[in-house]
């Protein structure tokens, strides 16, 4: 049975490593997919905003010092001239601020949009959505990692953007401006802690990232349990589930405060290290230049002198530890960006391993299934046969327990065939080999017809319908076909009740514990399949 298996390295705990790298970037192409793409330029645009409003800042941080200036001098017209500049840069650094907080969330909803767009083109690819939730299991609630941790990723990411693209400019910036006022001692202690920092930092978010991802996984299994009683309402109802299903819920909501309360406690750490290094950061400034004047290097300057230099200095390096800690106040965003990546980057490799098998299967099946390429069948055969199948044998994808072996059935348009068997004997197995869903492990399985109105038609036995109306549910019969017809077309929406169908139904057969007389076993009993 080609039933495809887990993606190689998704179930490994996730870490803040290389595979994290290489799904951040693998995502990162899919935000930017080209240089002329509206994210790019987009991404541009904040740039330039952020890089205005940093020289805007600059500006205005120069005004308080200007004032001491101009009211010493009691300079009326200086005065005037001033609090209007300051009015104006505060007006022109407000307008710059919005407009960088408006990109953000324009970028957030670009990037959301491009993202699950992608995931669902992989998605809703042949059978990529029945695969993934049917046959595997080793990437958990699909539904919330497309709808949920994609939203949350895009919005924390568009959250530190800005602070992230200006920083190497501005670090640049002042470690110059650092290196003119305390030479080389300054940046390097600064950039020492600042590693020092990061180092302590990376060892407390890597708990963090595990225990987030941890996190969502129970919240999408909080998510479903409620979403399987809104769909089974009734059914429970009538089995009065409720105390059942209370406690059950219940469980699964205690599951997942414990994690998040887990998740706080190590979080607590992390905030620990953050404000420390916010408050040592704040010292730094005045042991950078401390060195220097206990090692006698200043012992010729005045006490004026000194005050003055103490004071030009502190203000570059507290801008510098400044940019640095704000860097390192990101960390708590970054862990969460980091477990969204994997569980985002593990659901888009599942997705594109799948859909590449599903495409190798269609462009095998297809040259299988086409009544043109099947060498001799169109020769040999009548044309009222629809499936025609050659000693084939079918696995149980979970096990490797043999459902059917070596049958060989002809299925003809006008004849009624029973399919019985005691219940989970492989009944459903066949039609789901039939249609395509599971591959036969051995033989071969020929569809001599088309799906749809004029062809051939499953009906599942849980009956399945799309929101809408009646009349919007008719497609669905028609559509979804083989690799050969499984195109959506508008043609084939409202197609009227009386559609002509080729007139072979395959209802999933009902168990019929007492009919298994075959003699063969429970698995072979599908090959004593009866005619009607
Ligand atoms: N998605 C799946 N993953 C793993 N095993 C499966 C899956 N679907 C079915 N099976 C197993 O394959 C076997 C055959 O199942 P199948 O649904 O074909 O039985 P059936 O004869 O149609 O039963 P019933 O009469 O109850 O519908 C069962 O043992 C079942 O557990």
């Amino acid at each position: 049975m080609a039933v495809p298996g887990p993606a190689a390295r998704a179930g490994a705990r996730p870490r803040i490593d290389l595979q994290l790298v290489q799904r951040f970037l693998r995502i990162q192409k899919v935000f930017f997919p080209s240089w002329s793409s509206q994210n790019v330029l987009m991404f541009m645009t904040l740039l330039c905003v952020t890089l205005l409003e940093q020289l805007v800042i600059y500006q205005v941080g120069l005004i308080p010092s200007q004032y001491y200036g101009v009211l010493g001098n009691k300079d009326l017209d200086g005065f005037k001239a001033l609090t209007f500049l300051a009015v104006a840069l505060i007006v022109l650094n407000s307008t710059l601020k919005s407009f960088d907080q408006f990109t953000c969330n324009l970028l957030y909803v670009n990037w959301r949009k491009d993202l699950t767009e992608h995931l669902h083109n992989l998605y809703f690819r042949a059978r990529v959505y029945y695969i993934l939730n049917v046959l595997r299991d080793d990437i958990d609630n699909p539904d919330q990692r497309i709808s949920q941790d994609v939203e949350r990723f895009c919005r924390q990411l568009s959250s530190m953007t800005s602070r992230l693209i200006v920083s190497p400019f501005t670090l640049a910036y002042y470690t110059y401006q650092c290196f003119q006022s305390t030479g080389w001692l300054g940046p390097v202690c600064i950039f020492g802690y600042f590693i020092m920092g990061t180092m302590v930092n990376k060892t407390l978010m890597g708990p963090i990232v595990t225990k987030l991802v941890q996190q969502e996984k129970l919240e999408g299994d909080f998510r479903f349990k409620h979403m399987q009683i809104r769909v089974n309402a009734e059914p429970a109802a009538f089995y009065r589930a409720g105390l059942v299903e209370h406690m059950r819920t219940d469980r699964r909501l205690q599951r997942l405060l414990q994690t998040q309360r887990e998740l706080m406690s190590r979080e607590l750490w992390l905030y620990i290290g953050i404000n420390t290094f916010d408050y040592l950061g704040s010292i730094l400034s005045y042991v950078v230049i401390a060195i220097p004047i206990f090692s006698g290097i200043y012992g010729d300057l005045s006490p004026t002198e000194l005050s003055t230099l103490v004071s030009k200095n502190a203000f570059v390096c507290i801008y510098l530890i400044n940019c640095f800690t704000q860097l390192i106040d990101l960390s708590t965003t970054f862990s969460d960006v980091a477990g969204y990546t994997h569980r985002i980057g593990e659901l888009q490799e599942a997705l594109l391993d799948m859909s590449r098998k599903s495409q190798d299967c269609e462009s095998l099946g297809e040259s299988e299934w086409d009544l043109s390429k099947a060498p001799g069948w169109p020769v040999t055969e009548p044309s009222d046969t629809a499936f025609l199948l050659d000693r084939v044998s079918i696995l149980s994808p979970s096990s490797d327990k043999p459902l059917i072996k070596d049958l060989s059935l002809k299925i003809c348009e006008g004849q009624s065939l029973l399919i019985t068997g005691n219940t989970g004997t492989g009944k459903t197995s066949l039609l789901r080999v039939l249609g395509g869903l599971w591959e036969s492990m051995k033989g071969s399985v020929q569809m001599l017809t088309d799906f749809g109105p004029h062809g051939v038609l499953f009906l599942p036995q849980k009956p399945f319908f799309t929101d809408g109306t009646l009349r919007e549910q008719l497609p669905l019969l028609c559509l979804g076909g083989p690799p050969a017809s499984g195109r959506l077309s508008s043609q084939a929406v409202g197609y009227p009740l009386s559609a002509h169908y080729f007139g072979v139904l395959f209802l999933s057969c009902l168990p019929f514990p007492k009919r298994d007389t075959t003699g063969e076993g429970k698995q072979v009993s599908l090959s004593q399949a009866v005619l009607l």
